[in-house]
């Protein structure tokens, strides 16, 4: 499962410009390669917890608990509803009711890769330091490479990770994204996005078109780049969101939402996949056919709906 998140750097001299994009990507072997340039994340084992609730690990755990605000007990809502990958109220029934039994499969074993690309300075770094560590550093330091972080949370009571990739944005750094995204071509400006869509099935994607730096522009230049970003993460199919990392206004809650959907569409695809495999499917037995085994319920679409 892909999660993709762009940015729209705001400026308060000039329109929406760049973009950094974050994208929740599965684990691709092909893909690990790459990290002989970057510092090895942990590996998935590492992670594993061995109950639904990592609250009430033993103590004897490798892990830390998830932390107490990172606890998601309901669907965060979209920045904008014009601009949503969808808007429901309520994380959907399917996936409640699979939380509640205890029936969300290896969900609560994965981590989710959240890919941040996009051009340089955009406040890539600094959104991902400001959600995870609740810092700021108004100076400069250009990303080398790829460098990550591994987020923790609990939605529904269920164990859930998210590995933040936070890329370079410069130039000559960019064959290392690259690596993700072979065979780009196209403007700068549109890089990141055409890039990694051709490499991945946009339907297995999340894609976020994130505004950053919201602080630098007023509320009345800001009304403006809105209905452009709007209409840029429509055409995208992205969900748009403008925060700024150096105030946190809307940090914490757009980490949330990536989280909350990202774990979503993996339990709806773990439904998906084990609804043919139930334990406790009702056996029909039938005289005349030689198909014996049928499940109580069809197969029903992996769809947020
Ligand atoms: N005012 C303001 N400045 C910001 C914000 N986020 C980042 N900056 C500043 O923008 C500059 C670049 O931020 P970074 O987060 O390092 O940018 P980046 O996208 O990671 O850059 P690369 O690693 O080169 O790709 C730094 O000087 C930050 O202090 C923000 O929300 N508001
Ligand atoms: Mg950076």
């Amino acid at each position: 499962m892909h999660v993709r998140i762009t940015y729209v750097n705001f400026r308060s001299d000039e329109e929406a410009h760049g973009t950094c994009s974050t994208e929740v990507l599965r684990r691709r072997d092909k893909r690990e390669k790459i990290r002989t340039a970057v510092k090895s994340p942990p590996k998935p084992s590492a992670i594993r917890t061995s109950g639904p609730s990592p609250l009430n690990l033993p103590t004897m755990s490798v892990l830390p608990p998830v932390r107490r605000d990172r606890v998601i007990a309901q669907l965060p809502q979209p920045f904008t509803k014009e601009a949503a990958l969808h808007t429901k109220n309520e994380f959907h029934s399917r996936v409640k009711t699979a939380c509640q039994e205890h029936k969300t499969g290896t969900v609560g074993f994965k981590i989710s890769k959240v890919i941040v690309v996009g051009d340089l300075a955009v406040g890539k770094t600094c959104l991902i330091n400001r959600f995870c560590k609740d810092t700021f550093d108004k100076n400069y330091k250009a990303t080398i490479g790829v460098d990550f972080e591994v987020e923790r949370f609990e939605v529904l009571g269920v164990p859930f990770s998210l590995q933040l990739w936070d890329t370079a944005g410069q130039e000559r750094f960019k064959c290392i994204a690259s690596t993700y995204y072979r065979g780009a071509q196209g403007s700068e400006r549109s890089f990141w996005l055409h890039d990694a869509m051709k490499e991945n099935d946009p339907s297995s994607v999340l894609l976020f078109l994130v505004g950053t730096k919201k602080d630098l522009i007023s509320p009345a230049q800001y009304s403006q780049v809105e209905q452009d970003a709007v209409r840029l993460a429509e055409e995208m199919k992205a969900e748009y969101w403008a925060v700024s990392a150096l105030s946190g206004e809307n940090v914490r809650e757009f980490f949330f939402r990536v989280a909350s959907l990202s774990f979503e569409t993996n339990v709806l695809a773990e439904l998906e996949k084990s609804g043919s495999r139930r334990v406790g499917d009702v056996v029909r037995i039938h005289s005349n056919t030689s198909n014996v085994y049928a499940t109580s319920k069809k197969k029903q679409s992996n769809c947020c709906k």
